[in-house]
């Protein structure tokens, strides 16, 4: 036999039968892949979509929230689209042209509709949830407040969503929600891991609620929830009238007491409030809220004097003033009486705990001390010096965060009991994950049953693990099966002789 015969009987691949049943096996096994890939690829995502609308006391934004459709259930998957700001002030500023409350959503309801895809339209459902502005308006004025609701109805109802009411939320619905929101885009409940408290403070009140360390002791302060298979048991509070525009209100009050029966001129020389900051303000313009007591007679035409001094050391000290600590029913209290078990692990504070620290650039490496310091020189800055610097910023906003941040080191602090190391475990945030931090989606989430009470069963692999794994043993199976041929059909010396 010639030397090219001897090759064709030990290259396998020249025997067609061992040649074929290889790419036979092969073509199988990449039919079976792409089998498996076509059959398991997520199909072309459709995605479904709720809106929710946050009427605070300051202002309303509307937020569209989108998710695939097929995976409702699966925690994670919700995702903040659109965040609208509505023009002008917050629903409960209409008290008087209740007609103008609904009117005013209109620019971002237009927007919503042109957002969503028309044939998502009547299954999406529509939520407004009015928080602390609406609660003081209703303890001023009731029927004012049901005008407010039922022109906001009214407006909501015009479009062709699925209209599911406009009510306002209470403090432990907003507390609560928040806590929800929070850990869902951190993805805390899916992942079983610990998870973090929140923090929002808005312009009429403030809300605190994490998991405790021990019992609540008051049922007002406890909500529980079974969320994917765990339970949690959250201590919550919300501070009506410590938001911080109403919390200015109560300060001021505090500060001019001394004077108020005074019919001249009134000077307010104010710890809080810059040097050269001096701006004439009618008693009625401040005062006009059920958070501080009502004016007298007198005072209602009256203005005063407010006249910044910016002396942080004063000011801080006169900030404490607002909380009292005097009396506690519990084993424990914040303040006002209230029961709060030692705050535990960390915080994600948002809404004006953020533009505020944002604003004054404390960042999360800086200490509580060094927070302090920033706020001392920024209390200590001429009020000339800062216009002339933030020309882009409201004026009102420009004057407010001295006061501001240092009642939130003080409310932490000496409302809260945070010490230095919660402080550090403590970050000022806006949005997670492109989601803004807020009450907002747990609200929506809960009413829509989008977080199961137990997990669902998860496939043992991933997607992509799958298709990894089918490939790798295919490639071992062609291996394997190649390299058996060689093997096999290589015999030893002697026994290949006799053949030949
Ligand atoms: O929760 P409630 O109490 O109903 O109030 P809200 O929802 O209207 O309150 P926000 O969180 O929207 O805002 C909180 C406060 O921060 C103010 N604020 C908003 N943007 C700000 C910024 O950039 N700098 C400083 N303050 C800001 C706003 O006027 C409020 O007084
Ligand atoms: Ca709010």
């Amino acid at each position: 036999m010639d030397e090219q015969q001897e090759m064709k009987v030990k290259n396998p691949w020249h025997r067609p039968h061992i040649f074929l049943a290889t790419a036979g096996i092969a073509a199988a096994i990449i039919i079976m892949v792409a089998i498996a890939v076509v059959q398991n690829k997520p199909l072309q995502q459709k995605y479904k979509y709720g809106i929710v609308l946050d009427a605070g006391s300051s202002h309303t934004s509307v937020y569209i929230y989108e998710w695939p459709a097929e995976k409702e259930n699966n925690t994670g998957m919700v995702k903040q689209k659109q965040a609208c700001s509505v023009k002008g002030p917050g629903i409960s500023s209409y008290s008087k042209t209740p007609e103008k409350a609904g009117e005013s959503l209109k620019e971002c309801m237009d927007n919503a509709t042109k957002t969503i895809p028309k044939h998502r339209h009547p299954e999406t459902p529509v939520y407004l949830g009015a928080t602390a502005g609406m609660r003081l308006l209703k303890m001023e004025n009731d029927v004012d407040s049901k005008k407010v609701l039922a022109s906001v109805e009214k407006s909501l109802q015009t479009y062709p969503f699925s209209y599911q009411g406009a009510r306002i939320i209470t403090g432990q619905e907003e507390g609560a929600f928040g806590w929800i929101t929070v850990n869902y885009l951190s993805e805390n409940f899916r992942k079983a891991s610990r998870t973090v408290g929140a923090l929002d403070l808005g312009g009429a009140s403030t809300q605190i609620t994490f998991v405790p360390g021990q019992q609540v002791e008051s049922s007002d302060n406890s909500i529980d929830f079974r969320l994917y298979g765990n339970d949690y048991h959250l201590y919550t509070h919300s501070f009506l009238c410590y938001g911080k525009d109403q919390v200015l209100k109560l300060y001021l009050e505090q500060q001019i007491q001394p004077n108020a029966d005074m019919t001249d001129n009134i000077i307010l020389e104010d710890p809080c409030f810059h040097p050269g900051y001096n701006i004439i303000k009618s008693f009625q313009s401040v005062f006009d809220s059920p958070c501080v007591k009502n004016l007298t007679n007198s005072q209602k035409g009256q203005n005063f004097t407010h006249r910044g001094i910016g002396n942080w050391n004063k000011c801080n000290q006169a900030i404490k003033e607002v909380f009292n600590t005097s009396h506690c029913r519990y084993s424990r209290c914040s303040f006002n009486d209230v029961f709060q078990p030692p705050v535990t692990g960390r915080f994600g504070a948002f809404s004006a705990y953020f533009f505020v620290m944002d604003f004054l650039n404390v960042t999360p490496d800086h200490s509580l001390d060094e927070a302090k310091k920033i706020l001392e020189a920024y209390c200590t800055t001429p009020w000339g010096t800062l216009k002339q610097k933030h020309r882009k910023v409201k004026e009102k906003y420009l004057a407010e965060y001295c006061f501001s941040g240092t009642y939130i080191v003080s409310l932490l602090e000496d409302g809260y009991k945070f010490t230095t190391n919660d402080w550090k475990n403590t970050e000022f945030i806006k949005t997670i994950k492109n989601s803004e931090a807020g009450w907002t989606l747990g609200y929506m989430l809960n009413l829509t049953n989008m977080i199961p009470a137990e997990a669902p069963d998860t496939p043992l692999l991933p997607y992509g693990g799958y298709v990894s794994l089918m490939l790798v043993l295919s490639f071992l199976i062609i291996v394997c099966i190649i390299l058996g041929c060689i093997f096999f059909r290589r015999p030893s010396g002697p026994a290949h002789k006799e053949i030949i």
